[in-house]
């Protein structure tokens, strides 16, 4: 489903800003694995996601997304394949739209029929049924602004959106360190359900260890721009956080160091 093929980035090169991001990555997913991926400050996480997503070019390597090697294609053309959700809730969702607008806005993405043909009854139907799935009540409050809602809500609406039209890839990038603990952790139970329920492909950058243990079928730890762990299925229903940690510093020679993944241990 996904294969990233001996991945480099080297951001600012030949300054003195120079960083080598990423220096290597190697991994492949099977479809309707869910990857979450930890590791320390500056390890390269959200690098890969946005590698993934085009952001910028990558330095060499090869990114394949079922089947297609999307390398050389640039972010929008990209964005057919991917669903994606940031950390900032303000991010996923357009403020002065009503969240109709903004369910139908992701359900025309790449299509030509805009907003302004209107939202039909039948679709407004659709999204009632979906909204209900969220369990928040905005199933009757479609025509407020996206404005008007908390955090929590627009990052609940933003996944739905994100999932609409069933990425290849679900990309989450740490889109519950926002929240507060009751919240993420409804957000992150309706993550599960839409990977689960949609048969997704997903990868889930999580500062918090435990969350990445519970989550998902597979767990990569990043270290200095590289994969340095891969555990999956039994081995990873197993894990406790402690042994994490140990394999961290047994394979780094370092210790762990990630200010917010230390702070929610
Ligand atoms: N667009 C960019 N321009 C310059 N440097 C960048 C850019 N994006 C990332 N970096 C650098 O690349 C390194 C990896 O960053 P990345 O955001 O992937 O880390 P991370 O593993 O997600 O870490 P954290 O948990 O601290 O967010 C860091 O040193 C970062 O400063």
């Amino acid at each position: 489903m996904l294969e990233l093929v001996n991945i480099h980035k080297t951001f600012n090169l030949g300054t003195i800003n120079e960083k080598k991001a990423l220096n290597g990555v190697n991994l492949r997913l099977d479809e309707g694995d869910f990857v979450t991926v930890i590791g320390g400050n500056g390890a390269g996480k959200s690098t890969v996601l946005n590698a993934i997503a085009g952001v910028w070019p990558i330095d060499t390597g090869n990114i394949i997304i079922d089947g297609q090697d999307v390398t050389g294609l640039p972010e929008h053309k990209r964005a057919a394949f991917l669903g994606r959700v940031f950390q900032d809730p303000m991010n996923g969702t357009t403020a002065t739209m009503e969240i109709e607008e903004n369910l139908a806005l992701a359900a025309r993405r790449g299509k030509r029929r805009g907003l302004s043909w209107g939202i039909t009854k039948k679709e407004k139907e659709e999204y009632r049924e979906l909204l209900k799935m969220l369990d928040l009540g905005l199933e009757d409050r479609m025509t407020s602004k996206v404005g008007l809602l908390s955090g929590g809500q627009r990052q609940a609406l933003t996944l739905l959106m994100a999932t609409l039209k069933k990425p290849k890839l679900l990309l989450l990038d740490e889109h519950t360190a926002a929240l507060d603990p009751k919240t993420a952790a409804k957000v992150l139970a309706l993550s599960d359900k839409m990977i689960e329920e949609n048969n997704l492909t997903a990868m889930m950058v999580t500062h918090n260890m435990r969350d990445a243990i519970v989550h998902g079928n597979r767990l990569i730890m990043m270290n200095e721009g590289k994969v340095i762990l891969d555990i999956k299925g039994e081995e990873k229903k197993k894990l406790t956080v402690e042994d994490l940690l140990h394999k961290f510093e047994e394979i780094s020679g370092e210790e762990f160091a990630n200010d917010k993944a230390l702070l929610s241990k």
